[in-house]
């Protein structure tokens, strides 16, 4: 030892005192000496021990691994209430500094152990030759261990069937799917089920010593990027199927969740984006919920009428069954706003394809990706709904608050010019054929003819307002989804709902409200048009829901403009999900 090694760690030190006592074992202690006294070790041992001492106060793991989700969650806490201090504008504009998300991103990946080098597996071969057992000490908390085991079906051996991310076992970074379970503080596992071993560790106090074989390659696996949107609500205590109720993750439609590892064909593991969780769940694969359906359709057509089946799709109201539909083919929408003054409906659509299309959609997850606002291009904002539900009340209110902002496209007409009307005011006027040929090449969101003159907005006149910085704001009809929502427009797509049965008709009676089933606009709305309201409404967001970014109920039309005021400022400011195709 040279005078550098008077700083040595003492175990270090020992270990080497001792070793110089061993006469016999020629090269290998030789070698074992040079080790322990190359400075690399050294340093190792240094940083280790600094790390230990440190750790006595410290936790080293991340306390959230989301931290730019909770950023957003600050966003939009600041954004009601920057106008009431200049400090809340200064920290709004800090937290939207590129470099500063860089930093959360980096840290979230950090977190999430994204960055496990891809080592090539180790060849089975070296298995072969004698068997390596490892001892794994975990100390017991109230949080699950976060790992499944199950009986091999071709050894009959325990071993471990996954390990869910982020929990404590995948934390410890020592347990792996696949291993074989040989004993558990120190009882032997042979001839028992899972189930007996579940009662051994239940049982056990402190800690809890796995003896086991590592499975090669199998171990440190690499969390998936992947998010999708879920189209369905799942609730893992009523599913039968779920090879461990406690791992199950619950989760809403719409719900945007963490694909972490698609490893198993059957049963993906998830977190919800924004949960501070860090241990993932269980959930059902795509394929295995595709199946689920597939299979709940065809023993259960009822499922299609939207009764609630487990794990599919859940519809509130059964009157509005694809199969049964609730009315006949809606034939009309009002393009033009109609006032509270007796107006005449200008537009009549008559939109002959039919809705089949989407009924065979499965509804299961939606890969999306997140969508960065970039200055002076605004998605378009499209509020949909039943007919009569208050879309076009509520674009024009939108309207009325920035109409230098909130711009609706101008439609385009084949009837003739009058005289009194400047082109591009209120319509472009076209030629017939001219607007045939680019509805036929499909240049046009929404068309439709009314007393022989084509009328429809179409998909430049969207883009032109987009491209010019400002908010193009649409209250189409409900059929034009399937053209609207495409990545070359990139809809942002508010439902607009009706309140129950009775408050619509409270709402609409007080205020006076005209029927946009009646041409003239001269009556209140009847008691069957509001049951029509309410029945296609659930028809709409059975067949389209996926579709819907957000989801505004009109009761009371303050509160529904200041919901869309704010989801407007969302679009304008904030990140938001869509689906990744529009991203890539
Ligand atoms: N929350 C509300 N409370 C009271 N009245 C409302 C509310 N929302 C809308 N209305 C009134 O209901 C009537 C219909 O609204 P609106 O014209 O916006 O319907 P719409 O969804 O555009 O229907 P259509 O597509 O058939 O034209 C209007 O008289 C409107 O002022």
């Amino acid at each position: 030892m040279d005078s550098s090694s008077e700083h040595w760690d003492p175990a270090l030190t020992r270990l080497l005192a001792s070793l110089r006592e061993v006469q016999s074992g020629g090269e290998d202690v030789a070698f074992l000496s040079e080790l322990l006294q190359s400075k690399q070790l050294h340093a190792l041992v240094q940083v280790h021990n600094k790390i230990v001492a440190k750790g006595k106060d410290d936790k080293f793991y991340p306390l959230l691994s989301n931290a730019m989700q909770v950023t957003l969650e600050v966003f939009e806490l600041l954004h009601n209430v920057v106008s009431v201090s200049k400090e809340y504008g200064e920290l709004l504009s800090l937290l939207q500094k590129p470099h500063f998300q860089a930093i959360l991103c980096t840290h979230d990946a950090v977190a999430q152990k994204d960055y496990y080098p891809h080592l090539p597996d180790i060849p089975p071969e070296l298995d072969d030759e004698e068997e390596t057992v490892k001892i794994v000490q975990l100390v017991k908390s109230d949080e699950p261990l976060g790992a499944t085991i199950k009986t091999d079906e071709e050894t009959g051996k325990i071993v471990i069937a996954r390990v869910m991310h982020g929990g404590a076992a995948d934390r410890s970074g020592l347990i792996h799917a696949g291993d074989e379970v040989i004993e558990v503080n120190g009882i032997s596992v042979e001839n028992k089920t899972p189930a007996d071993v579940l009662s051994i560790l239940q049982s056990s106090e402190g800690t809890i010593t796995f003896k086991l074989v590592p499975s090669f390659g199998k171990g440190g696996s690499r969390e998936s990027k992947v998010r999708v949107r879920a189209l369905f609500n799942y609730n893992s205590s009523e599913d039968p199927y779920i090879p461990c109720k406690e791992a199950g993750l619950d989760f809403k439609k719409g719900d945007v969740l963490h694909i972490v590892s698609q490893d198993d064909a059957y049963w993906w593991q998830a977190r919800r984006e924004g949960d501070r969780v860090m241990r993932a769940g269980l959930i059902p694969s795509r394929a295995l919920q595709e199946g689920r359906i597939i299979h709940e359709r065809q023993t259960d057509p009822q499922t299609l009428d939207g009764k609630p089946a487990l794990c599919s799709v859940s519809v509130t109201n059964s009157d509005c069954a694809p199969k049964t539909p609730c009315s006949p083919t809606p034939t009309a929408t009002a393009l033009l706003p109609c006032k509270s003054t007796p107006k005449v409906k200008k537009v009549i659509y008559d939109i002959t394809e039919n809705d089949d299309f989407d009924r065979e959609m499965i509804p299961t997850y939606e890969e999306v990706a997140r969508l960065y606002p970039r200055p002076g291009m605004v998605r378009p904002i499209v509020l949909v709904g039943a007919p009569g539900v208050g879309r076009n009340e509520l674009r024009r209110r939108l309207i009325a608050t920035d109409p230098e902002k909130y711009v609706t496209p101008i439609p385009f007409t084949s009837r003739p010019q009058k005289s009194s009307e400047p082109n591009g005011k209120d319509y472009m006027f076209v030629a017939r054929e001219k607007m045939e040929q680019d509805i036929a090449d499909g240049k046009f969101i929404e068309h439709g003819e009314y007393k022989g003159n084509l009328y429809g907005t179409s998909a430049e006149s969207v883009e032109t307002i987009v491209n010019s910085g400002r908010v193009c704001v649409l209250s189409p009809h409900w059929q034009a989804l399937k053209m609207l929502r495409t990545p070359r427009l990139r809809p942002y797509i508010v439902f607009i709902r009706p309140p129950s049965q009775e408050r619509l008709v409270e709402t609409r009676t007080a205020a006076n409200a005209r029927s946009t089933f009646d041409k003239e606009c001269s009556r209140a709305f009847t008691e069957e048009e509001f049951s029509d309201i309410v029945r296609s409404s659930n028809r709409i967001n059975f067949l389209y829901g996926y579709m819907f970014d957000e989801e505004i109920v009109n009761e009371d039309l303050a509160a529904a403009l200041s919901q869309l005021l704010k989801a407007a400022w969302r679009v304008q400011s904030e990140p938001l999900w869509v689906p990744a195709s529009w991203v890539q």
